[in-house]
């Protein structure tokens, strides 16, 4: 049995794992969950998640759930195939850890939070919260200054290559783009051209090419 990958196109977190698979260049069968019927609460997905999110990963008897997991899982089992994703060395390990920490803890909660106000609200007939949005674009604005400083000096966020602390930023990032919170981008030269650069990645086009199917 190959690698499963059980989520939702749509959903940001499905495409964190699914990025990681396409990156290494690994076969893989997606399974669609559909959460429009609530599949992700109920059997058969919720042994693979009990908390009924996904996505979860299925690789022969390994059974993950959290995209940040498995991403780590793919990247460390098949160190070898296509792009190294993380570092041998234990400071550039060290620096990875961090910088995943700091996209999961900083980046994520209010890049996701735009991007529910911004695209995923409107896509269900929901009211954008204009306050919320402010709120969390002044939060954004502050983050990205800690990114800029980093990445005058770094080209990528845990080093010279490609990894998965700037991999675990795509979903998120690639729907704010398509929005106003853009311009926090465009403003802080460094991080504009760290974020054309990544999602640039014909892994990422790979990835995207998911919600066409769907
Ligand atoms: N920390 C989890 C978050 C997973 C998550 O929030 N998934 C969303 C879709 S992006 C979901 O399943 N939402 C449905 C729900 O929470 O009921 C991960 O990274 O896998």
């Amino acid at each position: 049995m190959g690698i499963k990958i059980h989520g939702s196109p749509f959903s940001t977190a499905t495409l964190r794992a699914v990025a990681v698979v396409e990156e290494k260049g690994l076969d893989y069968e997606f399974v669609n969950v559909d959460m429009k019927s609530g599949a992700h609460k109920q059997e058969p997905f919720i042994s693979l998640n009990p908390f009924g999110q996904v996505p979860a990963l299925e690789d022969g008897d390994v059974k993950l759930f959290e995209s940040r997991a498995i991403s780590q899982y793919i990247a460390y089992t098949y160190e070898s195939s296509g792009t190294p994703l993380t570092f041998n060395d234990g400071k550039q390990r060290a620096e990875l850890a961090v910088w995943m920490e700091v996209e999961a803890h900083q980046f994520d909660p209010v890049a996701s939070k735009l991007a529910w106000e911004l695209v995923y609200k409107g896509m269900f007939g929901l009211e954008t919260d204009n306050a919320a949005v402010e709120e969390n674009k002044a939060k954004l604005a502050k983050v990205l200054d800690v990114y800029e400083a980093r990445l005058a000096n770094s080209k990528y966020l845990a080093g010279d290559s490609f990894s998965l602390a700037d991999l675990h930023h795509l979903p998120p990032l690639h729907y704010v783009m398509g929005t106003q919170v853009k311009q926090l981008f465009d403003e802080r030269p460094h991080v504009s051209a760290w974020s054309k650069d990544i999602l640039a990645r014909p892994s990422w086009e790979k990835s995207l090419a998911l919600q066409k199917q769907a």
